[in-house]
């Protein structure tokens, strides 16, 4: 069957861009970036624009009338690219012509893509072409992907309260690093008194973790991380920025036993996921499906990081990342990002934007969440979706 349009919409207010939140939340509360060593961008990462981007929504039209759709992080740049650059690869393709199409939006793309919003694009494209594909063929995208590995699926929590996390069911919280190198030992101190604290609150066998969002330089992610583990912190999350590929290898020699070392949510394909391996930079990778290069090419990093023994737990993207993990054998739990803004209850992480999207329950999915066909989720007609470009 036949494709015929290709649409690109953007929409702001949570959704896939998650950190674009309108209210009070957890998220933008004092997070430690980049931008903290600037007083002004302490505060609040959307100060400095983390926000900026919105939501990108991709619609593929077949010939009968069916449509699938993704959500990504991708506003209008990504509109743009979509319809400007990539819909002529799409529109006339077969729904099955997934590899071909990739490759050509890849290739086509690489004189201005290789990570970033393109790639963001891309996924949203490929992960479309999934979505289609899984409803031409009335099937969930977890069967066409060599179908799942275990029946329930157990999550960990991401946000300001483990302790309600453990509460809920989950297996451990990743606590955000509140302070960085800008903030001295004195800030050290209290990122190890938030932890203890938790600690306490949780005790020993709850998983906690950090994640430090890219914020922090080599000599202090090592002090971090030997101050944490008499807390028994589970692994230390980006605590470097992206393309510091050599400190996330000295990282790691460097941290006491027992602890890992995770990144990758910033990373896209499979040669950048490469580059992580083949210089030992990490022990579990993250990729976002919606920001590596689509589900397509996540599956292309997953039999790398098998082949290189690493556990394989996709950032938070909802659907888009449940149906992969159910089918991998080296991705044996996921991350659900507590989009509720006190993190004290479980909503749909891309709130408001899908409906009938499944949440863990009691901190744990069963397989039987999934089995609508494509990824399982429609867009909510009640926010309100905009076309900025017509190829
Ligand atoms: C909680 C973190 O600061 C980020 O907001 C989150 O998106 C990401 O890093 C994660 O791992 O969930
Ligand atoms: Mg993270």
């Amino acid at each position: 069957m036949q494709i015929k349009e290709v649409r690109a919409f953007v929409v702001r207010g949570g959704g896939a861009d998650y950190h674009d939140q309108t209210e009070a939340h957890w998220i933008d509360d004092h997070i430690c970036t980049p931008m903290s060593k600037y007083e002004e961008y302490k505060q609040s990462r959307k100060s400095f624009g983390i926000n900026v981007l919105g939501t990108l929504v991709v619609e593929i039209e077949a010939t009968d009338g069916t449509v699938g759709f993704a959500v990504t992080t991708g506003g209008e740049i990504g509109a743009f690219i979509v319809e400007k650059h990539l819909a002529r690869f799409v529109e006339g393709a077969d729904v099955t012509d997934i590899e071909k199409i990739w490759d050509q939006m890849f290739n086509s793309t690489l004189y201005y893509g290789r990570k970033g919003v393109v790639l963001n694009a891309i996924s949203g494209v490929d992960l479309a072409l999934w979505d289609l594909l899984g409803k031409v063929r009335n099937e969930p995208v977890h069967k066409m992907i060599g179908g799942a590995v275990r029946d329930e699926l157990k999550f960990y929590a991401t946000g300001a309260r483990p302790d309600l996390a453990k509460e809920m069911g989950f297996i451990g919280g990743k606590l955000p690093l509140q302070w960085g190198p800008a903030d001295g030992d004195e800030g050290l101190k209290k990122n190890i008194e938030t932890l203890a604290h938790m600690r306490s609150k949780v005790g020993d066998d709850f998983w906690l973790m950090f994640d430090c969002w890219m914020s922090l330089d080599l000599n202090y992610s090592i002090k971090l991380a030997k101050a944490a583990s008499e807390y028994g912190l589970k692994w230390i999350e980006e605590a470097l920025p992206p393309d510091d590929y050599w400190g996330y290898a000295e990282l790691r020699e460097n941290i006491p036993d027992g602890m890992m070392v995770s990144t990758g949510e910033h990373e896209a394909t499979r040669w950048g996921f490469r580059m992580l391996f083949d210089k030992n930079c990490c022990d579990l990778i993250q990729p976002d499906v919606g920001w590596c290069g689509g589900l397509t090419e996540l599956l292309k990093i997953s039999a790398l990081a098998d082949a290189h023994n690493k556990l394989v737990v996709p950032h938070g993207s909802s659907v888009y990342s449940y149906h992969f993990v159910f089918t991998r054998q080296n991705s044996p739990f996921a991350e659900f990002l507590m989009m509720a803004p006190n993190a004290d209850k479980v909503v749909p992480m891309f709130n408001p934007l899908l409906l009938d999207e499944p949440v863990p329950l009691n901190g744990k999915m069963n397989i039987s969440a999934l089995d609508k066909p494509g990824f399982g989720v429609r867009l909510n007609p009640e926010c309100e979706l905009s076309r900025p470009y017509i190829h």
